[in-house]
């Protein structure tokens, strides 16, 4: 038997007034693993981050933490989360706010001279969580989802609004958390940034789950194509079609398999009286895997 997963939603469906947001998503966490979930503005991330943290409930499906439904206390237990912004009072210091923190989860205090040296604030430790700087912020805001040590974390888009010194602690925090032994799930919308610390990636378009692997099944994946780029593109996606080629189409941008014969899709083209602006091969780069996938530039 495959060992329990740390956090997994099943057939998971969420709508708002009968819109569905997220559709069928069936999220595998592996234990360990530093997952990455991607995906443009409005795909369903967040949406399925707060599910599986019991915020929201979901219209269908399930959303399970080791093994068990999500909203039973136990399970609640095991995992911790930063939706939006980091919650903390500004007045108190980053000790104080890890000590109230610890007194409404009836958790030990014994370690937070740890979690202040893990989220790099002991030496900011004393002074009031107002005078820290974004970057601060967020990670005192990790901090405290840490107290009661949970076997696994949810970050809805940590690095948002930071600069790129601010990206690196970040980053460099996400590293040390999973080498402390956590899971953690970081959603973004930058591939780039992701695809340098992620394990794992999971990547969301319109409410759905189009891809999910390692990071190295996804790097697979960003193979080579001929890519036409094209203004008439649904026609030549027809002629193209009923010239015995298979291909995709994003917009104006067409996809055909590596061993897609180059000259003759262009004759065919042009059998058609159909120009092109680019007929290229191209591909093996993750940020062209993303667009195919998502349809938007990482
Ligand atoms: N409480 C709500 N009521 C109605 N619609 C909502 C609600 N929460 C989210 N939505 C809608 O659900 C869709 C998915 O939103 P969600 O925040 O999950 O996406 P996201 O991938 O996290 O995007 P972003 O990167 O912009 O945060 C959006 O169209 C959003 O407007």
């Amino acid at each position: 038997m495959s060992p329990t997963l740390p956090l997994q939603t099943q057939a998971l469906s969420k709508s708002y007034a009968g819109r569905a947001v997220v559709r069928n998503v069936n999220l595998q966490v592996p234990p360990g693993s530093l997952y990455g979930l991607l995906g443009p503005n409005g795909a369903g991330k967040t949406t399925t981050l707060r599910c599986l943290l019991a915020l929201s409930r979901p219209t269908s499906g399930a959303c399970l933490i080791d093994g068990q439904d999500a909203r039973q206390p136990t399970a609640r237990r095991q995992v911790a989360g930063m939706i939006d912004s980091p919650a903390f009072y500004p007045n108190l210091t980053a000790r104080e706010n890890l000590q109230v923190a610890s007194g409404l989860r009836g958790a030990s205090t014994a370690d937070h001279a740890e979690l202040l040296e893990l989220v790099r604030l002991s030496d900011a430790a004393r002074r009031p969580a107002r005078t820290y700087s974004l970057g601060m912020k967020q990670r005192l805001g990790i901090a405290m989802t840490l107290v009661g040590n949970p076997r696994s974390l949810i970050l809805d888009e940590p690095q948002n609004g930071l600069d790129p010194q601010g990206m690196e602690e970040m980053r460099g925090l996400l590293v040390r958390l999973r080498e402390r032994g956590h899971t953690v799930v970081v959603s973004s919308h930058l591939l780039g940034e992701v695809g340098r610390f992620a394990t794992h990636l999971g990547v969301m378009r319109g409410g759905q789950l189009v891809f999910q692997g390692s990071l190295e099944e996804f790097r697979a994946g960003a193979g080579e194509r001929l890519e036409v780029v094209c203004d008439r593109a649904q026609e030549a996606e027809k002629v193209l079609t009923e010239a015995g080629f298979t291909l995709t189409r994003l917009g104006d941008t067409l996809h055909l398999p590596p061993a897609a014969d180059q000259a003759r899709v262009a004759r065919a083209l042009l059998a058609a009286g159909l120009n092109w602006q680019s007929l290229t091969r191209s591909g093996g780069r993750l940020e062209d895997r993303y667009f195919a996938l998502t349809g938007v530039q990482a």
